[in-house]
């Protein structure tokens, strides 16, 4: 479904990415791990073209999508989320969610994009809250219609980046069955993931990344409990 081949980004002169190759086959649920700065959002930033590479090759569902646009990328069934949410508040929830609808890759207006928004409203929990106000959602109902919008357009793939950040743990656990019902369902995800209860019940395999580099990957259990990878994580005392 997506391969990444050399991926680099570098920033003046500092390499952020630094020659990444992985795949993600399709139906996959993929964490992307590594201490702060080693490069996982910007390889997610990469993927779905908000930054462009320096060096190397994405192929997504069979087609070459380094060097092509957000929204180009975006109408090929790449969806995605942000770090930090990023709703339109002036408009009402279904408005929020009928906005991809309407740049999707078939675009959707009137009835029809009422109907799938209310149905993508339903499905991460907001049922009936279609024509309240964005003000209204609190901390976790933002995140659902955030997950909404993602999903709205039926993508082949989901990127998450830290969309679980900030949750309490009773929304953590909410979060949690969101994504696994999402999974459930064949989605295939990338996720950038801090939160390691989080990974260890979503992700069945793991990428690690440390100082732009991919240093393993394989079965969650198997990574986490690499030498390397704790050693990135927690310096060389803690081997
Ligand atoms: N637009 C940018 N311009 C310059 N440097 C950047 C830019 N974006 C990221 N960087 C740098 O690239 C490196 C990787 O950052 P990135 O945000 O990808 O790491 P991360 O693994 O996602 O970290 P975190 O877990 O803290 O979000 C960092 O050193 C960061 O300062």
């Amino acid at each position: 479904m997506l391969k990444v081949v050399n991926l680099t980004k570098r920033f003046g002169g500092l390499v952020a990415v630094n020659g990444v190759d992985f795949d993600v086959e399709q139906g996959e649920v993929v964490g992307l791990l590594g201490p702060n700065g080693s490069g996982k959002s910007t390889v997610m930033n990469l993927i779905s073209g908000a930054l462009p590479r320096t060096l190397g090759e994405i192929d997504f569902d069979g087609q070459r999508i380094d060097g092509k646009p957000p929204h180009r990328i975006a109408k090929l069934g790449l969806s995605r989320t942000f770090q930090l949410v990023r709703l339109t508040p002036s408009l009402k929830i279904r408005d929020n969610v009928i906005l991809p609808l309407a740049f999707g890759a078939f675009p959707v207006f009137g009835s029809e994009a009422v109907k799938r928004a209310d149905a993508a409203l339903e499905q991460v929990g907001l049922a009936g809250r279609g024509d309240g106000p964005v003000q209204d959602l609190n901390y976790i109902d933002q995140k659902r219609l955030e997950l909404a919008r993602a999903i709205v357009t039926n993508p082949k793939m989901l990127l998450l980046d830290e969309w679980m950040a900030g949750l309490n743990p009773t929304e953590l656990r909410t979060a949690m069955d969101l994504i696994a019902g999402l999974r459930d369902s064949g989605m295939t995800i990338l996720l950038v993931e801090h939160i390691m209860e989080a990974v260890r019940a979503l992700c069945p395999r793991c990428i690690v990344m440390s100082a732009g580099t991919k240093i393993a990957d394989g079965p969650t259990e198997t990574v986490l409990a690499d030498a390397d990878v704790i050693e990135a994580y927690l310096g060389k005392a803690h081997v």
